[in-house]
């Protein structure tokens, strides 16, 4: 389990965490989702004991993460900038982080060769930059972690193997129960592999539910009256978002979706759809709700 309290975290004139908390239940995905400059790798890089936070707490199993050796030996961070001793081989890394790592397991990493399929005998650092994410990958899931820190984790890796990588993950969050906290842009591969999504914005979560809650909360409706849409519905239901085509209007609206249907059908409508919306959408319509403009290019 993760938690992070009232964290604040500020750089000479930046504050780049405000006050965050944060909450990830052992044995799920939680999806750290947010615009860019939100802080997503200043938590991230507080969850993995790279930086101290000025205020506040950040525990793993209820333990200070800071300089904690023990909690380190059980979490693994994959993020863009993977570090590889520059002789070593895919092998002599191997051995290192069976030194470091002390439930590395030797019988996953040579089963793994089979989904990996990269010899061995080569220099990391001369392998391609998706080779070398495989790598971090292949020795990440042999340490045996608790907890998995994952920032853009599958960027760079082909459309094959980000399937492979993410039935490994899941794999052993099924089987070993670990926990797996993904920071990424990629909202549509989020949306495949997470429990809980959380959005930052402005060093601090705004939201943080589980998938279906947060989507189940904003509904994309389509309407159509004999005439103009009764301005009385309009302030009767809370529309985030609304255009018109015609006499159809495509409107964005947060609420109960059962409830949205019975106000709308109590205006006689022409028609009245309601469709999900993809976490992409709610991330777009939830930032909107608090003053991150995007264009309208969604509906
Ligand atoms: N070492 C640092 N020194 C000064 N400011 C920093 C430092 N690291 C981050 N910041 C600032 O903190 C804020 C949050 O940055 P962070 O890298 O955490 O954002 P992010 O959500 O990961 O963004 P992106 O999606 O673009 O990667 C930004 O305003 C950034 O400029």
């Amino acid at each position: 389990m993760i938690e992070v309290k009232n964290v604040t975290k500020v750089f000479e004139d930046t504050k780049a965490l405000d006050n965050l908390c944060l909450h990830v239940k052992k044995g799920t995905v939680y999806g750290l989702i947010g615009p860019n400059g939100a802080g997503k790798t200043t938590i991230i890089k507080h969850l993995t004991g790279v930086y101290k936070q000025d205020a506040g707490e950040v525990l793993i199993d209820g333990n200070n993460v800071y300089e904690n050796i023990k909690l380190k030996n059980k979490t693994i961070c994959i993020g863009d900038d993977l570090y590889f001793f520059p002789t070593y081989t895919i092998a002599d890394m191997a051995k290192f982080y069976a030194g470091l790592y002390p439930d590395w397991d030797w019988v996953r990493y040579e089963s793994l060769k089979e989904v990996f399929k990269i010899d061995t005998k080569r220099r990391v650092r001369k392998l391609s930059k998706g080779m070398q994410k495989q790598v971090a990958f292949w020795l990440g899931i042999c340490t045996k972690p608790d907890v998995m820190i994952l920032d853009e984790p599958v960027d760079g890796l082909d459309p094959v193997m980000r399937r492979n990588v993410w039935k490994l993950m899941l794999q052993d969050v099924a089987e070993r129960d670990i926990t797996v906290l993904v920071s990424s842009h990629n909202l549509r591969e989020l949306e495949d592999v997470c429990d809980h999504v959380g959005i930052m914005f402005g060093g601090k979560i705004v939201l943080e539910k589980s998938l279906d809650d947060a989507k189940g909360n904003i509904h994309k409706v389509q309407a159509a009256f004999s005439g103009f849409m009764p301005d009385e519905l309009t302030q009767e239901l809370n529309v985030l978002h609304s255009e018109q085509f015609g006499s159809v209007y495509s409107l964005i609206i947060k609420g109960d979706s059962g409830e949205i249907k019975n106000k709308i059908a109590a205006y006689s409508p022409l028609l009245c759809d309601i469709l999900p919306l993809t976490l992409e959408e709610v991330f777009i319509y939830e930032l909107g709700g608090i003053g991150y403009e995007s264009a309208n290019i969604l509906l």
